[in-house]
């Protein structure tokens, strides 16, 4: 039986595993506590290696937990194994599709596999080809299409039981800018017009800030942020860089910057002074109408928003662009 209501849609408590392979022990995921309601729509960020894509094949049965609980819809991952695989749908890293298969033929197929009518697969395949854009290239087969119409059918695949949560890792991957804006387009509408709960896993800053209503940013196998994008920018605050046209001017920018603008963090460099605080975008003008009575000259100002990376940075003290290789079994944390 369904649960037709479950207070959350996701719940894992100290979900933990390990990988041993020659005596040695990685620790891919480590003690996460999550919920995810139903609706939401959900990326989990990190580097290579952070664990994401265990913890995704954790919550998909493909992978059982060494400890902790986790439940899907309602089910446990591990005691109900066949009811989490009934509630979900599954888009793993890579193409699903067989390759020779002509894509609408895919959808029927994977449609007539959870027991849909043989009318019933075809017009879910129908639909779903609608969605997705990938109407005229239903007959063509799979192996002829690009990336990123493939990537679109394995999502459409993905959905063909209209599941409650719908799993992607690392969807766009692999594709050009264009095909990733494209899909990401896809997910949102999803989202927004079904009301599908989605986690997905990205190591793209800009696709986490663009796509998700709550950002769940991981390192080596632990949560270290969990808030909406903009929560998790705005805590940092605003940079307001100032350059100069001497060394002395920077020195008095400095001073003022700190009195002027309430809890800034001010540094400088030369003749450049870079002061981080929450809202300093709307202190800025203040603070250059100050400077200009005390007669010193600003040369450069340049205001921007704390990024992602800016978040991943101050937390790990590692840029998530540089940190972006995936640590060995040797190189992992202990
Ligand atoms: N089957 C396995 N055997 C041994 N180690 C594994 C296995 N699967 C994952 N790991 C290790 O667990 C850690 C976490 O890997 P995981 O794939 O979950 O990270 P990820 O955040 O999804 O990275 P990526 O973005 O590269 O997919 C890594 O150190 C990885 O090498």
């Amino acid at each position: 039986m369904l649960p037709s209501v479950v207070a959350m849609m996701i719940r894992t408590r100290g979900l933990t595993r390990h990988f041993t392979r020659h005596q040695q022990t990685v620790e891919a995921v480590r003690g996460l506590d999550l919920d995810v309601r139903e609706g939401e729509l959900v990326a989990f960020l990190g580097p290579n290696g952070a664990g994401k894509s265990t913890t995704l094949r954790m919550l998909t049965t493909l992978v059982a937990p060494t400890s902790g609980t986790a439940e899907v819809a309602g089910y446990d991952v591990v005691r109900d194994q066949r009811d989490v695989r009934r509630s979900i749908g599954y888009v793993g890293q890579g193409n699903g599709a067989g390759h020779q298969q002509r894509g609408r033929d895919e959808l029927v197929s994977q449609a007539r596999a959870f027991g849909l009518s043989r009318a019933a697969a075809g017009a879910r395949a129908d639909e779903l080809l609608e969605a997705f854009d990938l109407t005229e290239h239903a007959g063509r087969p799979v192996s002829t299409l690009s990336g990123g119409q493939r990537r679109r059918l394995d999502v459409a695949i993905g959905l063909v039981q209209s599941p409650r949560v719908l799993f992607l890792d690392e969807p766009s991957t692999g594709l050009d800018p264009q095909n990733r804006v494209n899909l990401q387009e896809q997910v949102r509408r999803l989202h927004r017009e079904q009301g599908t709960t989605i986690v997905l896993t990205t190591h793209y800053l800009e696709e986490a800030d663009a796509i998700a209503d709550r950002v769940v940013v991981i390192d080596h196998g632990v949560v270290i942020a969990d808030d909406t994008a903009v929560a998790l920018r705005s805590g940092l605050g605003d940079l307001v860089t100032l350059g100069l046209a001497s060394e002395a001017d920077a020195v008095t920018a400095a001073e003022r910057g700190a009195r002027l603008v309430p809890g800034a963090s001010v540094e400088r460099a030369g003749a450049v002074v870079r002061l981080r605080a929450p809202r300093a975008s709307e202190a800025a003008a203040g603070l250059v109408t100050d400077l200009a009575a005390t007669g010193v000259a600003i040369a450069r100002l340049e205001v921007t928003s704390a990024t992602l990376d800016d978040v991943f940075l101050e937390l790990t003290g590692r840029s998530l662009r540089e940190s972006d290789t995936a640590p060995t079994l040797e190189g992992a944390p202990a």
